[in-house]
């Protein structure tokens, strides 16, 4: 069989929309032998449990509580699963502290993945790291699912809802997670138990808002029960009225990368039109930048010149598309272009500060997160620049509001300036080069000896 395009076990044949409730259609009652399909028996959603309490985990384990769900909440990390059951946010996140003092009667935490058995649903949501081919790797999300599918069949549950909010290399749940998931359960998926592949559209920093008031809801079915309860514990989860679309699971996989990659394919596009206008002294491009943005098939979000796109998502969920190209043997140019044009944005301001100043001279690189609000600093412009000056012979400085050598140790390789009050009026260096737009940087000084460097415009 098609790793990639897998039928639905014991449906009539392919998943087609016309088998989601969402959809127009009746769900074939049928299989192609003429064998009465099963249903799982997913009624409503009234207790959640959710495995991986990390910076989405512990905001989707906290706001389902806030909003009236009963919460089981597990992590492998006892820290995590401590500072839960103790009413303390596990990570760093705007609001997330509130949000678990709101549903703090309703949400605890184990280390004991057994316990998600007693829950309606079950979402996992731990680490899918990437792999040097560009695919993620399933490890995680396999380790995390196990142990409640084997509670699972010792309890003998018919009816649990696995949901899967890690982002999956596209083929992945059909080929891999789902196959282990029946051979634990001795169960066919969409019929004896069922499975969702529901990933967020959340930014770091804006989750706790971006998870309760959504743009869209994305929900891949492995059958139209299984989907049509999950968007019934949407409908009162979500405090605004997004749009929920259902589909098949391999569609939901291929949704969550596009969406990522069409936005990168943006930023691309406008730091390539940002060099090209560079090369011409009278063009401006935020005249030009703010012009195409009127145009409502562009619109203006996204489209600010600045510098490479980074963090833990857009870097990797592009490249996944560029795989999951390949794996059909096809070219994915325009992933693979933007990719490419970020590399060359990052080169660019390293040669750009290196004409402004010379080795030996002292830079203050300023923001080294890859956008503000967030202590992350994985494939940030800000880090790869203090690196590539270092390694060139230059004297780097580095500050940022939130990241510091505890929590980005990629930092300990450098000096840091500890005081932004007194710097922002005595910098003292070559050149500061503010490269993360926190607009507390719009207070640095001017002052004579030290030039300013600001590639986000502030
Ligand atoms: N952070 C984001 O902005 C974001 C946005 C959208 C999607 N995602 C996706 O969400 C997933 C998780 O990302 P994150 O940033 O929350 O990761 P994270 O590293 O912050 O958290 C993962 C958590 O899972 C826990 N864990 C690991 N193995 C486990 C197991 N077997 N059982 C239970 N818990 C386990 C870890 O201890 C950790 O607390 C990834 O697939 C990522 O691509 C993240
Ligand atoms: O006009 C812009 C806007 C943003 N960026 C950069 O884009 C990156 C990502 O920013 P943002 O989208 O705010 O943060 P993320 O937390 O990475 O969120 C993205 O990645 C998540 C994980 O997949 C998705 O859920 C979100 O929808 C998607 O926005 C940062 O480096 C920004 O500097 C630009 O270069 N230009």
């Amino acid at each position: 069989m098609d790793a990639h395009v897998r039928t639905v076990p014991g449906s009539a044949g392919k998943w087609s929309p016309a088998q989601g409730a969402g959809d127009t259609g009746p769900r074939p009652e049928q299989h192609d032998d003429g064998t009465p399909r099963r249903a799982p028996h997913i009624t409503s959603i009234k207790t959640t449990s959710v495995c991986g309490l990390g910076k989405l985990g512990s905001c989707i384990a906290a706001t389902l509580a806030a909003r009236g769900f009963e919460v089981v909440g597990v992590d492998i990390d006892p820290q995590k699963v401590g500072k839960i059951n103790e009413g303390l946010a596990p990570v760093d996140e705007p609001l997330l502290a509130e949000a678990i003092q709101t549903g703090r009667s309703r949400l605890r935490a184990t280390i004991d993945a057994r316990e998600a058995v007693a829950t309606d649903a079950t979402f996992f949501i731990p680490p899918s790291p990437s792999l040097p081919d560009g695919s993620f790797s399933n490890e995680f999300l396999l380790k995390a699912m196990q142990p409640v599918a084997r509670a699972v069949k010792e309890a003998g549950k018919k009816n649990h809802l696995f949901v899967c909010s890690s982002t999956t290399t596209p083929g992945a749940m059909d080929a891999v997670l789902i196959p282990m998931l029946e051979r634990e359960l001795g169960g066919v998926c969409g019929e004896d138990f069922g499975v969702c592949y529901n990933p967020e559209f959340i930014a770091l920093g804006d989750v706790i808002n971006g998870l309760l008031d959504p743009d869209l809801v994305l929900i891949g079915e492995s059958d139209p029960e299984s989907g049509a309860a999950l968007e019934e514990l949407y409908r009162k989860f979500n405090r605004n009225s997004p749009r929920i679309a259902r589909m098949s699971i391999i569609s939901a996989e291929l949704t969550k990368i596009s969406l990522n990659s069409y936005i990168t394919m943006k930023i691309s596009f406008t730091n390539q039109l940002r060099m090209i206008a560079a090369r011409h002294k009278l063009a401006d491009i935020h005249a030009i930048l703010d012009a195409l943005g009127n145009d409502s098939r562009i619109g203006k979000k996204y489209l600010r010149a600045g510098l490479s796109y980074g963090g833990p998502c857009f870097p990797r969920d592009n490249r996944l598309l560029a795989y999951t190209a390949r794996q059909v043997g096809l070219e994915a140019p325009l992933a693979e272009a933007s990719d490419r044009v970020n590399e060359r944005t990052k080169q660019e301001l390293v040669e750009t500060v290196d004409e402004m100043a010379q080795p030996g001279d002292t830079v203050a690189v300023l923001g080294v997160t890859y956008k503000p609000n967030t202590y992350i600093t994985e494939e940030a412009a800000g880090l790869f620049l203090a690196q590539q000056l270092k390694r060139r012979g230059y004297r780097v400085l580095v500050h940022d509001f939130a990241a510091t050598p505890v929590n980005s140790p990629s930092l300990h390789e450098f000096e840091q300036i500890s005081d932004w009050e007194e710097f922002k009026t005595n910098p003292g260096v070559a050149l500061a080069v503010i490269c993360c737009p926190w607009p507390q940087y719009r207070e640095l000084a001017a002052t004579t000896g030290t030039r300013v460097f600001t590639p986000w415009h502030l």
